[in-house]
C-alpha cells in the first residue's frame, strides 16, 4: 500500500479489454477532482500497459486477493460518461453475452480513449511562434518536439517534458487547441478544404472595369454566360464585399449544365477569376439547400402524426408503416420538433450514414445548429465533438447510425428508428453484436422516452408486435402528392430467351423502357445484387473455377484491372492465362455483376450516361455523395448498383427501375431470406415514380410464378406477412423463439469439427437436443484461413429462464477452452443473429 493512497475508497474501473469484469483500483490522495462514477481515468493494466477506463463504482471494499494499483490520473473534471450510459453498457454486455469492456470499446469514441497507444500531433492551425505568451516551458518543449517530429506517442511524452504524469500538460494543450490527440498515426486530422472561385480584385472593386469586361466578352458567349452566372450568385455589383467568399468551384460549374468548365478555366487563366482554397465547415448547406421550404403536412400525414402521438402516449412505441414515398420523414420531423420545443433531446437513427446525405441535409435545414451528426465513418475528433455537443446540451437532435445510441444523452424524449427493418442496424464483428433497433427500445425504456419505428416494409418482429398490440400502429397508405405506386411487371427470363427477346441479361422490354425514359429526359435505376463483373470465371474445357486460397469461395471477376478478387478477405490475383487444371486457354465469365450490367447497358444503348454505385465505386470518403449528386443533377441517366441503390433514395425523375435477376434473393439458406427479398424488392421498386407520372418496374426472373414476387408486384405487405409469420411459427423461428448462434473457428478443419461436436454435445446435455441445431459447417466454411462451424441455439421466448441458459452457454464455452486439444479454438456468440 502506498503512503499516498486513500485507505478507504476504491474505484471499480471498466477497461477496454475482453475480460468479463471491472477492475479495482485505489484512489490516490490529493487528487484535484473528487472521483465519481463516469469519470475517465488513466490506469495501468497488465504488463505496464496504460488504458483509459471508466469508473463504474466507488466503494470501500479492499480486494482481498491482490493489492490494487493506484489510479494514475483522473482525465477530466466532469465525468464524460453518465450513469445511464453505464447502465446501458451493462445491459448490452449481458444481453449480447459479451464483456463490458467490449461494449466500452465501441461506445466511447477513440478520441476519449487515451492509451499508451495514443499519439499527439500539432493542431494544423496552431502556430507556436505566434502563441508564445500562452505557453509555459513544458508546453513549449513539447510543441517544439512536435514541430520537428510530427507525431509523438503518448508514452514518450513524460520523457520529453520530464514529468511523470504528463496528462495535465496534454490536457491544457488540447484546451488551447494547440495539439490533437489521435488514436493511430494514419488517421491524421485534416481539415476539409474546398476550391473556390471569385473575381479578381481589378473587376470586383471597379464596376466600370467590370462593365468593359462584359462588352469585350460579347463575342465569347460562353464566358459571358459564366460571368453573368457568377454575378447572379454573388451580387458583386451591389456589394463588392460579397466577392470575398466567392463560390464553390464545383458547385458553380455544376449549377447550370450549360456552363463549360473549360471557359471557366480560360477565364481563370486570363485573370478574370481567381481560385483560392478555404476550409469548409463539416456540414455546409449548398445554395439550393438553403432555399428549401419547410413543408406543410398533407391531410394524410397529419392524420398519421396524430395517430402516432396518441399511439406513443398509449404504448410508448409506435410502428409507422408508410408505403415508399409516403412522406414518413416529414412526420418524424414534426415529432422531433415538438421534442426540441420541450427542451428535450431526440435521436434520429438511420441504418447507414453514407446512404442518407440527402436526409442529413434536410435535417440540417430544418434544425440548424441544434443538430449533431454521429457515425463510425467520422474521424475521432469529429466524434468527440458530437459527444461533447450532446453532453453540453448544444445538440438536441442527433442523426446517426446505431453507435449513436451510446452518446451521453441526459434528457432523451424520443428515438426515431428510420427504415427499422434494415439489417445494417445489426452489428456483426467485433462484439458486441447488438441489434441497434432493439437497443434503442431499451435505451428509451431507461429514459422513459418514446420510440417510433418507421418503414415501408417493417420487420416481421415489429409488425408482429404491432399486431399483438404491444406497439401502436400508424399507417400511411398513399404516396405524398398524388404520386402513384409504380406498376411492377414480372418478366420471365427463360421465356424471353426462347422468343429471342433477350439481349444478354436484358429483356427487350427493359431496354426499350430505359431508352424511352431517358429520351424523355428522365432517369432509371438498375439493380443487381452482385458487385464485380461476374461472380466467377470457369475454364471452357474442364470447368475449373478459380477460388480464394484462404476462403472457401470462388473469386469474382473485376474487369477494370482484369483481376480476380475475393469478396471475403480482399485477396486479389491476375486472371490466369491458362487453366491451372487442364492448361486450356479460354476462360469464360459466368453470372452477372454490376460492372457487367454497366457494360451491357453501354453496349445496347449507346447514347446514355451510366453511373455505378457499389462498394467498388464508393470506397473513397465522398465518392458516394458525388455519384448521387451527379445523378440528382442529371449528369447520369441510369444508375446501376447493388443494394446501395435500394435504400431511401428520393429522386424526382426516376421513372424506371429494373431488377436484373431476382432469383438469387430468395435462394439464400436463411430463415429470413423471404423477408429480406420482399423488403429489398419493394424498396428498390419504391424509387420509381416518386413524383409526377407513375413509374414502372421490370422484375426479371426465371421463376415468374413465385408467389413472393406476385406479392411484391401487388404491394401486398399484409399477405406477405401472414404467410411468413405462419411459417415462422410452424418452424419455431423468431419472433416465436430466440436464436443464439455460436461460431466455432480454428486453423484446422478437424479441430473445428471436433470442438464443435464437443460443444454441441455439452449443450445438448444442458439444454436438451430440441434446442440445439448443428453443429453444421456454413456454406462458406473457410474464411481467411479459419475453418468455421456453427451451432444454432433456439430458445423459447416465454416461460423460460434465459439467464440460466446463457450461463450454461458461457460455461460450456469456458469448459471447451479448458480442454487441452481445444486451446486454439475461438467461439463467438451472436444473440439474435441476422
Ligand atoms: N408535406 C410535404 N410537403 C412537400 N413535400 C413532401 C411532403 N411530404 C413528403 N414530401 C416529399 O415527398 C417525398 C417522399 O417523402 P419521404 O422521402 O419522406 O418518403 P418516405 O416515406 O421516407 O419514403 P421511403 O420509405 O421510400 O424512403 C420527398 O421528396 C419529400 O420531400
Ligand atoms: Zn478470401
Amino acid at each position: 500500500m502506498s503512503l499516498f493512497e486513500d485507505q478507504h475508497n476504491f474505484a471499480e474501473v471498466i477497461l477496454p479489454v475482453p475480460l468479463p469484469k471491472s477492475f479495482c483500483y485505489s484512489i490516490p490522495l490529493g487528487t484535484d477532482v473528487e472521483l465519481a462514477v463516469g469519470h475517465r481515468v488513466l490506469v495501468e493494466f497488465g504488463n505496464r500497459k496504460m488504458y483509459t477506463g471508466v469508473v463504474s463504482e466507488i466503494h470501500q471494499k479492499r480486494p482481498e486477493k491482490y493489492d490494487p494499483k493506484p489510479i494514475l490520473e483522473v482525465l477530466e473534471v466532469d465525468p464524460s460518461v453518465t450513469e445511464m450510459q453505464i447502465k446501458l453498457w451493462k445491459w448490452v454486455a449481458e444481453y449480447y453475452m459479451c464483456t463490458i469492456g467490449e461494449v466500452l470499446n465501441i461506445a466511447l469514441p477513440s478520441g476519449l480513449k487515451l492509451s499508451s497507444q495514443s499519439y499527439i500531433q500539432l493542431h494544423p492551425s496552431f502556430i507556436v511562434e505566434e502563441n508564445l505568451e500562452m505557453l509555459n516551458d513544458k508546453e513549449f518543449t513539447l510543441l517544439s518536439t512536435l514541430e520537428k517530429e510530427q507525431t509523438v506517442a503518448y508514452s514518450q511524452v513524460s520523457n520529453i517534458i520530464q514529468l511523470k504524469s504528463p496528462y495535465k500538460t496534454i490536457k491544457d494543450l488540447i484546451a488551447k487547441e494547440a495539439i490533437l490527440l489521435i488514436e493511430q498515426i494514419k488517421e491524421k486530422y485534416k481539415p476539409k478544404m474546398e476550391k473556390r472561385l471569385r473575381l479578381t480584385e481589378q473587376y470586383a472593386e471597379h464596376p466600370e472595369v467590370l462593365d468593359k469586361l462584359f462588352e469585350s466578352l460579347g463575342k465569347k458567349a460562353k464566358q459571358g454566360d459564366a460571368l453573368l452566372k457568377y454575378l447572379t450568385l454573388v451580387p458583386v455589383h451591389e456589394d463588392h464585399m460579397t466577392n470575398y467568399h466567392g463560390v464553390s468551384k464545383k458547385e458553380f460549374i455544376n449549377v447550370g449544365k450549360e456552363l463549360s468548365a473549360s471557359s471557366v478555366g480560360t477565364m481563370t487563366k486570363n485573370k478574370i477569376f481567381e481560385e483560392f482554397e478555404r476550409q469548409i465547415p463539416r456540414f455546409e448547406l449548398s445554395i439550393a439547400d438553403r432555399m428549401l421550404p419547410t413543408p406543410e403536412l398533407s391531410a394524410a400525414q397529419n392524420e398519421c402524426l396524430q395517430k402516432t402521438v396518441t399511439g406513443l402516449n398509449d404504448k410508448g412505441v409506435c410502428l409507422l408503416h408508410g408505403v415508399t414515398g409516403s412522406g414518413k420523414t416529414e412526420v418524424y420531423l414534426k415529432l422531433i420538433k415538438s421534442v426540441i420545443e420541450n427542451g428535450s433531446q431526440a435521436l434520429f437513427m438511420i441504418p447507414e450514414i453514407a446512404l442518407t446525405s440527402q436526409l442529413v441535409r434536410r435535417l440540417k435545414v430544418y434544425f440548424g445548429d441544434v443538430l449533431g451528426i454521429y457515425h463510425s465513418k467520422f474521424s475521432d475528433n469529429e466524434r468527440v465533438e458530437t459527444w461533447k455537443g450532446v453532453q453540453e446540451g448544444q445538440f438536441q437532435v442527433i442523426i446517426g447510425t446505431r453507435s449513436s445510441l451510446f452518446l451521453p444523452f441526459s434528457d432523451l424524449e424520443l428515438i426515431v428508428v428510420d427504415e427499422e427493418h434494415d439489417s445494417s442496424y445489426k452489428a456483426n464483428d467485433p462484439a458486441p453484436r447488438y441489434q441497434g433497433r432493439d437497443v434503442a427500445l431499451v435505451l428509451a425504456h431507461f429514459h422513459h422516452a418514446k420510440v417510433v419505428l418507421g418503414s415501408a416494409t417493417p420487420s416481421l418482429e415489429s409488425f408482429y408486435l404491432a399486431v399483438k398490440q404491444k406497439y401502436a400502429y400508424a399507417g400511411l397508405t398513399e404516396r405524398y402528392g398524388n404520386a402513384q405506386l409504380p406498376e411492377i411487371k414480372i418478366i420471365d427470363i427463360k421465356a424471353m430467351r426462347k422468343q429471342k427477346k433477350m439481349k444478354d441479361d436484358f429483356s427487350d422490354e427493359l431496354l426499350q423502357l430505359v431508352h424511352k425514359t431517358t429520351e424523355e429526359g428522365n432517369q432509371a435505376i438498375l439493380f443487381q445484387n452482385r458487385r464485380g463483373y461476374s461472380p466467377y470465371v470457369s475454364c471452357e474445357t474442364c470447368g475449373w473455377v478459380p477460388s480464394c486460397p484462404d476462403c472457401a469461395v470462388n473469386l469474382t471477376y473485376h474487369i477494370y484491372r482484369n483481376e480476380l478478387r475475393c469478396h471475403y478477405c480482399g485477396h486479389k490475383e491476375h486472371v490466369p492465362k491458362t487453366c491451372v487444371s487442364c492448361g486450356g486457354t479460354s476462360l469464360k465469365t459466368v453470372g452477372l455483376g454490376t460492372q457487367k450490367v454497366e457494360e451491357g447497358l453501354k453496349t445496347f444503348l449507346t447514347d446514355i450516361r451510366v453511373g455505378r454505385l457499389d462498394l467498388d465505386t464508393t470506397r473513397r470518403k465522398h465518392s458516394y455523395e458525388q455519384i448521387l449528386t451527379d445523378f440528382e443533377q442529371g449528369h447520369i441517366d441510369v444508375l446501376v448498383g447493388t443494394q446501395m441503390v435500394t435504400k431511401g433514395l428520393d429522386f424526382n425523375n426516376v421513372r424506371v427501375v429494373g431488377i436484373l435477376n431476382a432469383d438469387s434473393l430468395i435462394f439464400f439458406p436463411d430463415f429470413r431470406a423471404h423477408e429480406r427479398a420482399f423488403q429489398l424488392l419493394t424498396q428498390v421498386s419504391g424509387r420509381a415514380g416518386r413524383r409526377g407520372d407513375a413509374g414502372t418496374v421490370i422484375l426479371q426472373t426465371t421463376m415468374p410464378k413465385e408467389t413472393l414476387f406476385a406479392k411484391v408486384a401487388r404491394h401486398d405487405y399484409r399477405n406477405f406477412y401472414r404467410k411468413e409469420i405462419q411459417e415462422r411459427q410452424q418452424y419455431h423461428y423468431p419472433p416465436f423463439t430466440r436464436l443464439i448462434k455460436l461460431t466455432i473457428r480454428s486453423e484446422k478443419q478437424e479441430l473445428t469439427r471436433d470442438s464443435a461436436e464437443w460443444l454441441g454435445k455439452r449443450l445438448i446435455n444442458w439444454l436438451g437436443a430440441k434446442r440445439i441445431l448443428g453443429p453444421q459447417e456454413p456454406v462458406i466454411n473457410k474464411i481467411r484461413n479459419y475453418y468455421l462451424s456453427e451451432i444454432m441455439i433456439k430458445l423459447e421466448r416465454e416461460n423460460f429462464d434465459l439467464k440460466k441458459a446463457k450461463n450454461y452457454i458461457h460455461h460450456a464455452i469456458l469448459n471447451l477452452k479448458e480442454e487441452k486439444p481445444f486451446k486454439r479454438v475461438w467461439v463467438s456468440i451472436d444473440v439474435d443473429p441476422n
